[in-house]
This record gives C-alpha cells, structure tokens and sequence, in this order.
C-alpha cells in the first residue's frame, strides 16, 4: 500500500495494491494488520457505511461531537467523487481550511480522516457507491453539520452545471461561526 502526502499531515490518502489479471481485478480493502502500521494501533473501526447516490448529488459537511467523534476510512467501490474535509479544530493552524481529493474506484484511493475534521463529498460520475468505515457508532444527538457553501470556508465546488442536490437536513446546516467545533 501506498501512502500519498495531503496538504493536512494528519490526514492520509492510501493507495491499496490493486491486482489485475485477465478477469478483472482484486484488493485487499481494509486489513486490520496493515492499517493498524499506517493509521496506528488505537484505531478501531466499529461501523461500515454504504451510501449510493447520482451525479450532482452533495452530502455534507457532516462530523460527530464528543463523546462520539468519528474517524472515517472513505472509499469508492463504483463511480467518482470530490472528497472535501475541513479543519474544524479551534486550536490548528488550519482551522477553517479545506482540502479536496478525488476518490474513485479506479484510483482505488482511501482517505483516512481522523477525528476533529467535517467532511462532504459531490458525486462526479453518474452514479457513485461510497464505502466508509467509522471509529465510533452512529449517534444522532451528537451529529452535526455545516452549511456546504459556507462563506467563511469557501469551498470552490466544481461547476457540474448542474444544481447540486442535498438533503433537506444539509440545505438548512448553520454557518461555521455558528457551529460546534472542536477545542483541539
Ligand atoms: C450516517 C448514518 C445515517 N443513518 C440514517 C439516518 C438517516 O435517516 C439516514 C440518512 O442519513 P444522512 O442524511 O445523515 O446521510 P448522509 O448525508 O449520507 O451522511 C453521511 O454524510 C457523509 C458526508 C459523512 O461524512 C457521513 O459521516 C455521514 O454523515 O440514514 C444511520 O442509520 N446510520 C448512520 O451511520
């Protein structure tokens, strides 16, 4: 497995081995001993998530709050996105500022995203399957959100030329000044 540099050093993009042969291809997804080496020995994944969604389709910016943060392990099984994660620790130097990665089956990449960052994705291709695994349980009184196209964050989202598509929870999320962050 590959490790890819990202602009946030706490974040890590993989790239799994991917074999290929003449009927097709295999990876190992996860495996409990090699990502232990790369994300540490402390992280435990409790849940897998599998969501399905068409183009222009936009899901976020969503995190969990303490007691019940959650790390992610986000990847695609069909179809492309635009991954983005934002630094919603108070005391980072990149409070407030987000990053961006395509994921894709193709690429087979894997975002690891700890604890203390939102995360929000838009589906490129005409339909995407996104797999992720989580550090903690789904816990609604502790999800929270931000507003997408908040303007203190600034997230240039590609031009589909299509509008975007959200849920009626992400079209009402509260700005960033006004949202939960985290202390550190
Ligand atoms: C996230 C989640 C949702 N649900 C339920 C609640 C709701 O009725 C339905 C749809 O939930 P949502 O609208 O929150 O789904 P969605 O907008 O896809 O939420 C996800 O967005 C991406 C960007 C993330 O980072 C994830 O952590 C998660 O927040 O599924 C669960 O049962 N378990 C879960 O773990």
């Amino acid at each position: 497995m590959r490790k890819i540099p990202t602009d946030f050093s706490e974040l890590m993009l993989l790239e799994p081995k991917v074999w290929m042969d003449a009927r097709g291809s295999f990876q190992e997804a996860f495996n409990q001993r090699v990502y232990a080496d790369f994300l540490g020995d402390d992280v435990l994944f409790l849940q897998d998530n599998l969501s399905h969604s068409r183009r222009g389709v936009l899901r976020g910016l969503h995190y969990q709050v303490a007691p019940c943060a959650q790390g992610k392990l986000i990847y695609v099984i069909q179809g492309e996105i635009w991954d983005v994660v934002v630094d919603i620790r108070k005391s980072s130097p990149n409070f407030g500022k987000w990053t961006s990665h395509q994921l894709s089956a193709k690429n087979a990449r894997q975002l690891w995203i700890p604890p203390g960052f939102a995360h929000g994705f838009l589906v490129l291709s005409a339909t995407a399957d996104v797999m992720y695994k989580t550090t903690a349980y789904y816990a609604p009184q502790s999800d929270r959100g931000i507003a997408w196209n908040d303007a203190d964050i600034g997230i240039q989202w590609p031009d589909l030329g299509v509008d975007f598509l959200l849920s009626d929870k992400d079209q009402k999320q509260p700005a960033f000044k006004d949202a939960q962050v985290f202390a550190a």
